[in-house]
């Protein structure tokens, strides 16, 4: 266990953080200011942490107030002192008598060392501001004067770098400083000291495990808002999108909007459009999709983007009214002409013809989004955040070849039955879990997405499929399952419908009682030996 001294002059707010963080369980032993009425003496003894006042007497000497200082932590145990606006240089007398001792500064060092750090951002115009965790050093020369060009000069141990924005004043500045960049650095350089990570020497400071990479050991991002929009999911909450300009691939929020005049999009339109393209981006062949709450209502693909688009939209054509549509090729007059005979948010695709414009522009309220070429995936990691924190992982990016399909029942697939298993895994990766997809050829039939038990969505896919599916049902259909059958019932509801092929991962305790059922049914099953879970 790390024990800290704090020091601080005034509110002592960084230290009040890191007691409520305990980085790498480091706990405050002791607060001690130079000021009897420092905030921080009352703050830190509501919450039972000894305090020491040591304010300077008349006449008193540097290095000899600092000799007080260290009498009076002396009966502590002590392994880091933090300094948090503790306004005094230190000396050889202080620094030499105890541990390695930080500062948090509000700049990027060696920009702006000393005092008023952000009225010297605000001078110089910078528009990157921050602040530094460094190791205090001795800026006190033998005759007791302080040697400027010594502070704020030790090693840096860490950094955080926050915005400057045109309308900021220096209280501003402090305020987006402590919280958005020492209340992450701070505590970071507490925990490296804790977890014994850092080694202090002359040159500088090194870090065992801070590590670069696709899951870095300090994530950092940037983003420009590029619009604000009406409101977020509902119309009570603020929302606006953000732009990642690094990003290479065909994206919605760097969409062209060609009909200027429409509305523009709302956040459940970007979120959808964004779903819809990540899709159609799955194939190779003309593909449409059309998407409902980020879950496709029907997709297809076929020898033409019209007929993938039909196929798509008579999967569902009544949860489809108010989709947004996507499809991986340039529009044309044909398909143009499908999409507005039912209503429509949203199209996306690389391109449009004329005609295809001529058609869209005279739909009411829907929005024509030209992403440009669908050329490779690029972004390879996606991510979720969480309150206090963000999820990081890589994009599902697997799909299964024909090769990685291991067959497990007596009655092997037809060649026709392998390819709809291809084709469905890669439209399946794009529905929430539990998903289960019921397709016939390279369209699908119906689709159970979202529920919380995979038997419900073999049965509501069952059920869309005989109901809402126009000129297509689920006899003869093969299902795809985005997860394990823990128990046969799933595939029990699949025969009952009439599906002929399974494609699912496997690996359930239960795979021999499930690939049972599916002999007993004349059903041929595939293991695909992933799973491909999307839970938002
Ligand atoms: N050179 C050290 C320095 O400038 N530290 C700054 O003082 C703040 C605490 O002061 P406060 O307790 O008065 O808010 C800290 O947040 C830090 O930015």
């Amino acid at each position: 266990m790390t024990h800290v001294a704090g020091l601080a002059s005034n509110r002592g707010r960084n230290l009040l953080h890191i007691d409520d963080r305990r980085p790498g369980g480091a706990d405050l032993a002791v607060v001690l200011s130079n000021h009897a009425d420092a905030p921080v003496l009352d703050a830190a003894e509501a919450r039972g942490i000894p305090t020491e006042v040591v304010e300077v007497r008349d006449g008193e000497s540097r290095r000899d107030h600092e000799r007080r200082v260290v009498d009076a932590l002396a009966d502590y145990d002590v392994d880091l002192v933090c300094l948090d606006g503790y306004m005094r240089i230190l000396s050889d007398v202080f620094l030499d008598a105890m541990p390695t001792t930080l500062n948090v500064h509000p700049s990027l060092l060696p920009s702006f060392p000393g005092a008023d750090a952000h009225e010297q951002v605000l001078d110089a115009d910078v528009a990157v501001t921050g602040c530094t965790v460094h190791v205090v050093t001795n800026a006190v020369a033998e005759d007791g004067s302080v040697r400027e060009a010594d502070i704020d000069a030790g090693p840096i141990v860490t950094q955080e770098s926050v915005p400057v924005f045109a309308d900021d004043d220096a209280s501003d500045l402090k305020e987006r400083v402590l919280h958005d960049a020492e209340f992450q650095a701070y505590p970071r350089a507490v925990r490296w000291f804790a977890e014994d990570a850092v080694d202090v020497a002359d040159e500088g400071v090194t870090v065992d495990a801070d590590e670069s990479g696709d899951l870095p050991s300090r994530y950092a991002a940037s983003a420009d808002r590029s619009d604000v929009l009406r409101y977020g999911e509902n119309p009570h909450q603020d929302a606006a999108v953000y732009r990642d300009d690094t990003c290479e691939e065909a994206s919605v929020v760097h969409a062209d909007q060609l009909n200027e005049g429409a509305k523009s999009l709302s956040y459940n339109n970007y979120n959808d459009a964004d779903a819809a393209l990540n899709l159609v981006k799955e194939f190779d062949d003309p593909a449409a999709a059309v998407i409902k709450h980020t879950n496709p209502a029907g997709a297809a693909t076929a020898d033409s983007l019209a007929d993938a688009y039909a196929d798509a939209l008579s999967t569902d054509a009544k949860s489809a009214f108010g989709g947004v549509v996507a499809l991986n090729r340039e529009c044309d007059a044909a398909t143009a002409e499908l999409v507005t005979d039912s209503f429509k948010e949203v199209i996306v695709a690389p391109g449009y013809t004329d005609d295809a414009l001529d058609a869209f522009f005279e739909a009411d309220n829907l929005r024509v989004l030209d992403v440009g070429e669908l050329d490779a995936v690029t972004e390879t990691m996606t991510e979720k955040p969480l309150v206090g924190g963000r999820l990081v992982q890589e994009r599902d990016l697997w799909a299964p070849t024909g090769e990685d399909l291991e067959v497990v029942t007596e009655r092997e697939p037809t060649d026709e039955e392998l390819e709809t298993m291809l084709f469905a895994w890669r439209v399946l990766k794009h529905v929430k879990s539990n998903g289960i997809l019921f397709a016939d050829g390279t369209e699908t039939v119906g689709l159970g997405v979202g529920q919380v038990s995979r038997v419900d969505a073999v049965e509501l896919a069952a059920k869309k499929s005989e109901r809402d599916a126009d000129g297509k049902d689920a006899d003869g259909a093969v299902m795809a399952s985005d997860a394990f059958f823990p128990f046969p019932d799933g595939v029990e509801a699949a025969a009952d419908a009439g599906i002929d092929a399974v494609v699912q991962p496997g690996g359930s305790v239960n795979d021999d009682d499930v690939i049972a059922a599916a002999d007993e049914h004349d059903i041929a099953m595939v293991f695909t030996g992933h799973r491909t879970f999307r839970h938002d």
